[in-house]
């Protein structure tokens, strides 16, 4: 029998295609102890299929040579502007105090109404990344719908529908991001990196993500209570066939529920000296969603338990160490951040 690993952090598994009715409060109790939590489906939201091919496409964009990715750089015209396009290797670091992280990025936005400007060979398949962008939102339709069902969100006040409503994708604009990551090879010639970091530690901007990874490719560790880094499994269970999906929750929704559900601090260390893929899809709220209190009896009755986590967090973010009553919009809040990682003028 396999020992348990002591430093696993134990992150539950959750089938959320499941209509028990204690899977909302399975939800909630994950996102405000862990803020991470593995997700099960039964395909009929995200079939892997759909999760294999994006992983073949990114393999196929990241291999190409650099002058041929670069057209499409990070925040240009021609990738269709901020915070779209590829980021160059060391080209941000998620922790600002550390360099450049060795790792390179391709983000794409959800269609406004149309689908940005995409380099080969991704714009060849525009149509099946359109679908698994779908596919990415509807499963966090459901994860919002089950945090506001376990929240108690009145029905005079939008039910159990309230979060998943701000981030309806058809409404308006948001900050909401698919991000294909390539962490290239340590070193050709064996040698040591200067750093053992492939993801300085940050915790995720919006509401919340999902992040897909492949078997036998690890590297990701959360930060856990104590302040000691546990590696998260890339597959939880040996009865999962294929990995779950892992979620975890972001700032924004941490504010939005007065630091109840926890967003967690994580980062991708070397633990192996090959390339490694993952692909994260960051669910935003639309740009004009007002940060304000939900309204939950549920989050009331935790009240300030969460202060000292959201004033560390709004500190670790530039923002000052208390909030100041100030009410932002989810779009303020977003250009803060992106201020912060890519040193970003005004
Ligand atoms: O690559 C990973 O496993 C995690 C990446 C991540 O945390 C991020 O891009 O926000
Ligand atoms: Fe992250």
């Amino acid at each position: 029998m396999p020992q348990p690993d002591p430093k696993d952090p134990n992150i539950p598994i959750i089938d959320i295609s499941s209509q028990a009715p204690d899977v909302a409060q399975q939800v909630l109790s994950a996102a405000s102890t862990h803020g991470f939590l593995f997700v099960q489906q039964d395909d009929s939201l995200l079939p892997r299929a759909q999760v294999n091919a994006m992983f073949a496409l990114s393999a196929q964009f990241f291999s190409q040579p650099v002058a041929r990715k670069s057209t499409h750089a990070i925040h240009s015209a021609a990738a269709g502007g901020i915070n779209r396009g590829w980021v160059t290797m060391a080209g941000e670091a998620l922790d600002p105090s550390h360099p450049g992280d060795p790792k390179e990025a391709f983000n794409i936005s959800p269609p406004h109404p149309e689908l940005q400007p995409l380099p080969s060979p991704l714009s060849d398949s525009s149509a099946e990344i359109r679908k698994f962008l779908d596919s990415c939102h509807a499963i966090c339709t459901r994860i919002l719908t089950l945090l506001g069902t376990a929240l108690q969100i009145e029905e005079k006040e939008g039910g159990e529908r309230w979060l998943a409503d701000r981030h309806n994708e058809s409404k308006g604009p948001s900050g909401t991001t698919f991000r294909m990551l390539y962490y290239p090879k340590m070193h050709a010639d064996g040698a040591t990196p200067t750093s053992s970091i492939r993801a300085g530690a940050h915790s995720d901007y919006g509401s919340i993500t999902l992040l897909f990874r492949l078997p036998g490719q690890p590297g990701l560790e959360i930060l856990k209570p104590d302040q000691t880094w546990a590696p998260v499994p890339v597959n939880p269970s040996p009865d999962l066939v294929t990995p779950p999906i892992l979620v975890n929750i972001g700032d924004l929704l941490s504010f939005w529920t007065n630091g109840m559900l926890k967003s967690t601090v994580h980062r991708v260390t070397f633990s192996g000296r090959e390339e490694r893929y993952s692909m994260a899809y960051f669910c935003h709220p639309l740009d004009s969603a007002r940060l304000e209190a939900v309204p939950s009896e549920v989050i009331e009755a935790f009240g300030d338990k969460g202060a000292e986590e959201l004033k560390s967090q709004r500190e670790r973010l530039g923002l000052g160490g208390s909030g100041g009553g100030e009410v932002l919009t989810a779009k303020e809040h977003l250009d803060r951040r992106l201020k912060v990682t890519y040193g970003l003028k005004d």
